[in-house]
């Protein structure tokens, strides 16, 4: 109920958290944890994850994003977009541990729903969607980027892209699997899961995760001039192609979300899981010494 009343508030242009500006011919709109600006070639807007320190996908951001997603699908001047982060070094961490461990299981479930919609709605986008990678990105993060219809990686070997869920001692859903599949293949995305591989740039691009990987302060460049590639193809035969593509991979969430949700909300509630979560929570703790 309130996220439907956050929702609502956020949707109004000029609300408290969601502001529309005019900044030097270019329009834009900012939540707090994502920032929109359309500028560059007509009809493309800018997306920028902003939830420091690590663009975790907390509800709130999932909320913000799919929202302002949303804005922009009902917005019948733009055509493409661009995701990108502000976070120095970080595209997305993904899914935000913290929503995943230690609550209470209507949590779980409402946050789930809240990604698997994040999800449909990025990979059904009738938009062209580019992602210029500019860092770290594993699991959601990498489930972002894996939504687009072009990846451009920065060259930098500290910057890693996977599904690692199993590393985490938890397992990436059907619906994960299905779009790593179609992007890298059934025997690449077996060994990939499994092992929880997160790939330098230059083995995700031999592998398939990324289409293209440029030195890093080319990432933004590279993908406008993507995005203009792509926008000279007519909207329709483009929109419908990607729907041919795409829509038996949406289809087969769309048929069982509630039981995903269930699936979910069981799984991540187990003693076992949680207790798989509080290590590597510690563990990333650990980390900063
Ligand atoms: C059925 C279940 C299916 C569920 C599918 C799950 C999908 C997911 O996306 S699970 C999340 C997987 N994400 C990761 O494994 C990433 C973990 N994070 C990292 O590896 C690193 O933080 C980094 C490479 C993203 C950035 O490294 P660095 O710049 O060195 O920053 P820190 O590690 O010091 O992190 C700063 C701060 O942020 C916290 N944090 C990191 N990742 C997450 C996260 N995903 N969710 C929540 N919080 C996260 C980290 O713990 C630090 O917190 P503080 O110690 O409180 O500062």
């Amino acid at each position: 109920m309130a996220l439907a009343a956050a929702r609502r508030l956020l949707l109004h242009a000029g609300s408290r958290l969601g502001r529309r500006e005019a900044v030097d011919g270019a329009r834009r709109f900012a939540n707090k944890r994502v920032l929109v600006e359309t500028e560059g070639p007509a009809g493309v807007a800018v997306m920028k994850l902003r939830n420091p320190p690590v663009n975790s996908l907390s509800l709130e951001c999932l909320t913000e994003f799919t929202i302002s997603l949303e804005k922009l699908e009902n917005d019948k001047s733009i055509r493409g977009v661009i995701l990108t982060s502000e976070c120095p070094g970080i595209f997305s961490a993904g899914l935000d541990l913290l929503e995943m461990y230690g609550r209470n299981p209507a949590h779980y479930a409402e946050y789930w729903k809240n990604v698997q919609e994040l999800w449909l709605r990025l990979y059904t986008s009738n938009m062209i969607l580019v992602s210029a990678i500019n860092g770290a990105s594993p699991a959601g993060g990498c489930l972002l980027a894996l939504c687009c219809d072009y990846r451009v990686m920065a060259d930098n070997p500290k910057y890693t892209i996977g599904l690692n869920e199993s590393l985490l001692g938890i397992v990436a859903p059907f619906w994960f699997k299905d779009m790593y599949v179609n992007t890298i293949g059934h025997r690449e995305a077996e060994r990939a899961l499994q092992l929880g591989t997160l790939f330098s740039p230059a083995e995700a691009l031999k592998v398939g995760v990324v289409d293209e990987v440029v030195p890093e302060d080319q990432v933004h460049s590279k993908a406008r001039s993507v995005m203009t590639k792509w926008l000279a193809i007519p909207d329709h035969s483009r929109q419908l192609t990607k729907n041919m593509m795409r829509k038996a991979t949406a289809d087969s969430l769309i048929k069982q979300r509630e039981a995903d949700i269930q699936n979910f909300t069981s799984f991540i509630s187990k003693d076992s899981i949680q207790k798989s979560l509080h290590m590597y929570l510690e563990k990333l703790k650990q980390k900063k010494g």
